[in-house]
Formats: structure tokens, sequence, C-alpha cells
């Protein structure tokens, strides 16, 4: 258990789930998204897994209105997204770590989000402290390698104090120690009732961050299931996953013989 991850402002109602309905999204002639109904429930970590291309971060755009659905819908506590009247206190995400101006500090970048999101400024430095910058806050963030941009995108995920944590590929980039910090945070967000919805292709590093799995392929739900049932046939995990999703590859070399 992390401790002193929320802002103390109340935690989150069973209501703040996250439900895709019939969730469907092509880019040209190709299926990204193909009809994804699913809901991740409070309390636990769910897995969102799946072979490259298999749709993930489409998904998660899609649940943050960043793409819109050709069909259906992705609802946060039975609301859209783009619906939300302060977005950040609503769903905390992590996309694309990568994503902030070079020439700015950690903190100016903390306490900008705060300021124009109605989050007191003392949260700030709660959200370095909880992801490790605080000794480095004031540096540019242009210096800081993958790991510390990687922290700086979970200190802003976290900065509004969110019921519900969206994270596409986190532990990208990261060293063992890195991966482990991400591995336990997500497991006491988790613990303190939050939605916690992480994408990854990695089944091994899966197996031990979530209880629950969703898994696609192609766009298409193949099984909603939690880490023991999956493993529980008798395969190894990364063999059933493999199994799984054998047929919804497209690029699958042969094996050597
Ligand atoms: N902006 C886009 N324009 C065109 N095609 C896209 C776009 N974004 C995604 N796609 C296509 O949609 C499909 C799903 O891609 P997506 O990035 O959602 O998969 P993913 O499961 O997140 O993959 P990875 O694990 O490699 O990140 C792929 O075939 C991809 O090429």
């Amino acid at each position: 258990m992390v401790s002193g991850l929320s802002a103390g402002a109340g935690l989150p109602s069973v209501e703040e789930v996250i439900e895709l309905r019939e969730l469907s999204k092509r880019y040209g002639g190709r299926v990204a998204v193909d009809g994804l109904s699913v809901r991740v429930r409070p309390g636990v970590v769910t897995g969102f897994l799946g072979p490259n291309g298999s749709g993930k971060s489409t998904t998660m755009r899609m649940i943050l209105g960043l793409d819109a659905p050709d069909h259906g819908e992705a609802l946060v506590g039975g609301v859209a997204y783009t619906q939300s009247d302060w977005p950040l206190k609503t769903v905390g995400a992590l996309l694309d770590a990568g994503a902030f101006h070079p020439g700015r500090s950690a903190r100016a970048h903390l306490a900008a989000l705060a300021a124009s999101n109605d989050i007191p400024g003392s949260r700030v430095d709660e959200v370095l402290g909880i992801v490790g910058l605080s000794g480095v806050a004031g540096r540019r963030a242009g210096t800081y390698s993958l790991g510390m941009r990687q922290r700086l995108g979970v200190a802003v995920a976290l900065l509004g104090d969110p019921a519900v944590l969206l994270l596409d590929e986190p532990v990208n980039g990261l060293d063992p120690e890195g991966i482990r910090w991400i591995r336990e945070l997500l497991r006491g967000l988790a613990a303190e009732g939050r939605t916690v919805f992480v994408s990854s292709h990695l089944i091994a590093e899966m197996a031990l961050t979530a209880d629950r799995l969703v898994v696609i392929g192609r766009g298409r739900l193949l099984a909603e299931t939690t880490v023991a049932e999956l493993a529980g046939g008798g395969d190894s995990l990364e063999d059933a996953f493999f199994r799984l999703t054998s047929q919804a590859t497209d690029y699958r070399g042969s094996e050597m013989s």
C-alpha cells in the first residue's frame, strides 16, 4: 500500500467505472477497434493486453475524447469524459511521456496545470513527492531522462486526485527500479478504491501488476478474466496469452525448429 496518494478530497464511489459500449473505430479501411464492450471496475488494477496494433491506444484515446468513435461510446462514471467539468479531477491519464514543454520545469508545468484546473497549488509539491521528483522539480523538463519524464507524466495524472487512472504502456523504457515503482504505485492507487486501467503488451509484467485482464486482438475482445484464470488451464501465462491471441496478429513469425 502506498500512502499519501490522495489529496483527501474523498475516495471514488463505486459509480466511477470505465464502461465501453460497442466501441468501434476505423482508420480508412483498417479496423482499429471493433465493437468493444467492457466494464473496468474500481479497487483493482485492470491490465489491458493485446499484441502490437491491437487497438489499445486507440481505445484509450477514445475514452479521453481524443479520438471520436465511429460507433458506440466510452463512459467514465456514466458520462463521456468530454462532458466532464474538470477532466483532470475525473480521469488521470498517461499517454505520452514526452509531451512537456522542454524549457519548463516540472514544478512550473504542474503549477500551470493546477491553476487552470481549479486544483490547489499545494497539490503540486504533494505529487512531486509521490513520484520522487521533489529534488529535481526546478530543472527544465527537457533535461529529464525517459524515466524522469515518465514520473512527471504520472505526477500530471495524479494532480487532480482522480478516481480513475488510465495509463498507456507506462513501463515502456523504464529500468527495473522504475518498473517496480510503477507497479507498486498502481497497486496502491487501486487499493484506495480507484479504477486503474493500464495497457501493456508485456504479459509477464501484467501478471505482477494486474488483478484483472482485458485482452484484445485486432480490436476485438478476446477475454475479460483474472490473471489466475488465464493461467489456470495448465499453460504458463505467456502460453495462454499466445494461444488466445494467435489468430489475432498479422505479423507473427514462424517458430524455429
Ligand atoms: N491515427 C491513426 N491513423 C491511422 N491508423 C491508425 C492511427 N492510430 C492507430 N492506427 C491503426 O489502428 C490500429 C490499432 O493501433 P493502436 O495504436 O491503437 O494499437 P496498440 O494496441 O496500442 O498498439 P501498440 O501496442 O503497438 O502501441 C493499428 O493498425 C494502427 O496502425
